[in-house]
């Protein structure tokens, strides 16, 4: 290791070291492809088309699509807007021949004006049929014509075009006009008679004619504004439509289109490798739609992404690119979120987990014509898992396709897999990035980003935002912070600076504000963990600055303890990160460390995650899907035998396997649950123990608070005044569900939230979470058995009762997660009790607080996460209050205690 390798570690150990004010960079591996123009407009100013709130709003989507109809063919979704108007206007026709246009107000003739205008334009515009716009399901019969009778029957359902108020004022005209006629004494009312007519013939001359002054209508002068306005929008929004239609055809993919789908065509297996950015997540699944491969939506492509931000937001790109309505034609799939519709969605993004999940309810995936394993290289757990699992149904599915994508993976490894299949490699890129490295190694390297963003501030023009990769919240937030001071610092002397975190933990509507379009003069910093590394497109991002490191999970099976340690990224990693510079113009990356790091310190590919994991859950889902022989099951890494015996051994512990290792009935209802093993275990105790059933509903509160905790303060947990208004507790269990509980009693306000300092998107995302639980609970017939025991214990259940029992659950579902008071500190105990580990309370849980007030500690706790950081953190704990229940819940671990 020479200095500049040594400098690089030390530096990330300790953090300290030589702060300078200017980086210096060596500028290296600049692409040389010219540039192509960039025309995409930001994504805030798409639709000018919204919901009607009022008339005066209704009249302005009028006067909107009527610009637009002027302009160009209307969109469907426009057009789908226009059949309703064209069904209301015949409705106000109707209205005028019954009351006549003087009964009117002056808001109902403009209204009509301007729909007739709209409707006679759209005719004019494309033949005189009104079949154009969609209305054949409405008005045409089989070969094309008007069906006179439909349209009828179609005018006199007139429910849903009419706002109540306008349903008033008719009932108010008709009385009046039926009072009107009952004063009148003549019997003919509708017959007009003139003295002599009988004895005349009508003859029409000069003198029958009607005299008419003409009045010009003249616009008031708001209207024109606005018009002119809305011309405006329109111009832009055109630009963006075309922009969006024009990118597609210039990404590199693009030119490969054919070769591609013949390829495809050929082979059921292919691996196609192309630079990030080349057009493979976007453009591919679009390819295969236009070859026929849903078969007018017969059969489904499914996209796996190895992240959530990254499965819905490409989503929500390519329904706009196919121009359709995301969540119906193009939808996504993510834990506990699913915006798609079992019979119209064809194109489906979703995380690689959740395919898996698929495996439960469809071996053989039937209703996929072509799956899309993108960002291979990551190899993520659920990835290796789905890419194992396919190679053993793809000789039984011969007409499903099966590609696997990535920008920097070792494909030969992956083809060797797959039988030698072929790989298909993508050159190109669509914009140049420059890699800047610093010409030697920086001593700290969170100063040296600070410093690098300031650098490209005061330096480099605007617009182009910088998007910052660190290794997690802290970080984030820490960065963030100083950001935000040096910036007040510079005042007037430097342009306004945006800062704007994402990291897993935050709200989805805070994430989103990456997303948000820089205004004119300002500059937006990203700070991001490598979340946003792969397959994201954030608009405006110029700069991208990279110190190269990530926090990994790593699992130890000797103790079951799961550390996070901020480790040196792979080579394939940072190109991806550099990648995000490139999207939508040319632009460059500031890595913070040297080219030589680069290229002898890094590891060329990430560590696969199944080399690194508990593999619990995986285990459960293989043995339930019938793969028996673990230990045979083809991988592309195979993971440890310690770590898979580890897991074996926890599901023995909690019931999901026999002695002989094969499924049990329980183990069958845990893989039926969306979450881990543990909790499933968990649920089922709560709903089905003698012990402790009756409290399957408050167990599952938790359990969903449990999956969110992380984003559900604002602020620190400690330090929240909204928990002495809660109440104290002495667990954080039983504080997440009186939170949880407490928030429904407000009838889930969003100013309880905020009086209480809690994230409010969070606590709707716990609902969204509990609900789903309880759903598969009643589907599986726990609800049920929960009920009649609950009946049982009504009137007896005491608050003390209520935490016992769910105690003892938690104890069943998580027997591994338990540690005894010691000296100094607690102690890890299960079944190498000896062997335990020194642990210690996080500071952020009530137990904690608990023992700070001078509350004496107990005995044992256990606890939700063991993480090593600065030391061995216990997180999440719930103290045992009676020793017995540890043998009560689990004897066969703690019998001899
Ligand atoms: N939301 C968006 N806004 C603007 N342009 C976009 C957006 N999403 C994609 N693009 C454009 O489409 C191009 C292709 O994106 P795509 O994600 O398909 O590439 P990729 O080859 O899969 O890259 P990666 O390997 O980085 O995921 C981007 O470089 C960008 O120019």
């Amino acid at each position: 290791m020479d200095a500049d390798n040594t400098a690089r570690n030390e530096h990330l150990q300790t953090g300290k070291g030589k702060r300078r004010t200017k980086r210096v960079f060596e500028s290296h591996d600049a692409y040389t492809e010219k540039p192509l123009e960039n025309n995409d407009k930001q994504e805030s100013e798409k639709s000018m088309i919204h919901p009607v709130a009022d008339n005066t709003e209704n009249m302005n989507e009028m006067k909107n699509l009527r610009l637009l109809a002027r302009q160009r063919y209307l969109s469907h979704r426009e057009r789908e807007k226009l059949v309703v108007l064209v069904k209301e206007l015949e409705y106000l026709e109707q209205d005028i021949d019954k009351y006549g246009w003087e009964n009117l107000t002056q808001g109902e003739r403009d209204d009509i004006i301007l729909k007739r205008e709209l409707v006679a334009l759209v005719e004019h515009r494309e033949g005189a049929g009104v079949q154009k716009f969609n209305l054949q399901e409405d008005y045409v019969d089989d070969q094309g014509k008007l069906d006179v009778k439909r349209k009828k029957a179609l005018l006199n359902d007139r429910s849903g075009y009419r706002q109540h108020e306008d349903e008033g004022k008719r009932k108010h005209m008709w009385e009046e006009k039926q009072l009107h006629k009952a004063v009148k004494k003549d019997e003919d009312v509708d017959e007009i008679k003139l003295p002599g007519a009988d004895r005349y013939e009508f003859v029409f001359d000069d003198n029958a004619m009607v005299d008419y002054e003409e009045q010009k209508e003249v616009l008031p002068e708001k209207d024109s504004e606005q018009e002119i306005h809305l011309l405006k929008q329109l111009e832009i929004e055109q630009e963006r439509i075309t922009s969006v239609q024009e990118t597609r055809k210039v990404l590199p993919v693009y030119g490969y289109r054919k070769e591609l789908l013949e390829a495809i065509k050929e082979h059921q297996t292919l691996i196609i490798v192309g630079e990030t950015g080349s057009g493979k997540t976007t453009q591919l699944p679009q390819y295969l739609v236009e070859d026929g491969y849903t078969q007018g939506g017969k059969f489904r492509i499914a996209v796996t992404q190895p992240r959530r931000v990254a499965a819905t937001a490409v989503a929500a790109r390519v329904a706009d690119e196919m121009d359709v309505v995301l969540g119906k034609e193009v939808g996504y799939s993510i834990r506990f979120e699913d915006k798609t519709m079992a019979d119209r969605t064809i194109l489906k993004y979703m995380t690689d987990g959740m395919l898996l999940r698929e495996f439960l309810v469809d071996p053989e995936l039937q209703k996929y014509s072509c799956i899309m394993i993108d960002e291979a290289h990551e190899r993520t757990l659920a990835t290796d898992i789905l890419l194992g699992l396919l190679k053993d149904i793809l000789p039984h599915r011969k007409d499903l396709k099966l590609l696997i994508s990535s920008a920097t993976m070792n494909a030969t490894k992956f083809s060797r897999f797959f039988n030698n299949c072929p790989i298909f490699n993508v050159p190109g890129r669509r914009f140049p990035v420059d890699i800047h490295y610093t010409v030697q190694p920086e001593a700290n390297y969170l100063h040296a980003v600070i410093s690098t963003v300031f650098q490209i501030h005061t330096k480099e023009p605007v617009p182009g935002d910088i998007l910052v990769f660190l290794t997690g919240q802290d970080e984030i937030e820490n960065i963030a912070e100083k950001m935000e001071m040096i910036a007040g610092k510079l005042g007037e002397k430097a342009m306004p600076l945006i800062i704007t975190p994402i990291y897993a933990n935050l709200p989805q509507d805070q994430q989103n504000r990456i997303f948000i379009p820089t205004p004119p003069s300002c500059r937006k910093v990203v700070l991001a963990t490598n979340i946003a590394e792969t397959s994201l497109t954030v608009e405006g991002i110029k700069y991208v600055v990279d110190p190269g490191y990530v926090k990994e999970n790593s699992f130890v099976p000797s103790t079951g303890m799961t550390q996070l340690l901020t480790v040196p990224c792979s080579r394939a990693s940072v190109d991806q990160r550099a990648g995000r510079a490139g999207r939508v113009g040319p632009g460059k990356c500031y890595r913070i460390f040297t080219k030589w790091s680069y290229y002898n310190e890094l590891e060329l590919m990430p560590r696969p995650e199944i080399v690194r994991t508990n593999l619990s859950s995986v285990v459960l889902l293989l043995l339930s899907l019938g793969i028996t022989n673990l230990v045979n099951f083809q991988l592309l890494d195979k993971p440890s035998v310690s770590s898979l015996s580890k897991s074996l051994e926890n599901l023995y512990l909690l019931g999901a396997l026999n002695s002989k290792g094969t499924i049990t009935k329980l183990g069958r209802i845990m893989c039926e649950f969306p979450c881990e093993p543990e909790f499933a275990k968990v649920l089922h105790t709560a709903a089905t123990h003698e012990m402790c059933h009756g409290v399957l509903e408050e167990c599952i509160d938790i359990v969903a608070m449990l999956h969110e905790t992380k984003s559900l303060f604002m602020g620190s947990k400690n330090q929240n005044p909204g928990l002495r208004i809660i109440g104290q507790t002495d667990s954080d269990h039983m504080l997440y569900w009186e939170i949880y509980d407490e928030w429904r009693n407000s009838n889930y306000s969003k100013m309880w939230c905020q009086d209480h300092k809690l994230q409010y998107k969070t606590l709707c995302r716990v609902r969204n979470i509990r609900d789903q639980l309880l759903q598969c609970a009643d589907k599986l017939g726990l609800a049920a058995l929960n009920e009649s025991a609950r009946r049982e214990l009504v009137d007896k259940q005491s608050g003390s009762a209520l935490t016992a029992r769910i105690t003892k659950c938690f104890i069943s579902g998580f027997p591994m997660n338990i540690a005894q008071l010691g000296i100094n500190s607690y102690r890890t105990v299960g079944k190498k009790s000896t062997s335990g580990l020194d642990v210690y309370i996080h500071p952020s849980s009530v137990v904690f607080q608990s023992k700070r007030d001078g509350k004496k500690p107990c005995k044992f706790v256990l606890y939700q996460q063991l993480m090593l950081t600065s030391k061995e953190f216990i997180r999440d704990c719930l103290p045992i209050i009676k020793e017995s229940w540890l043998e009560e819940m689990v004897p066969q671990l703690f019998r001899s205690r």
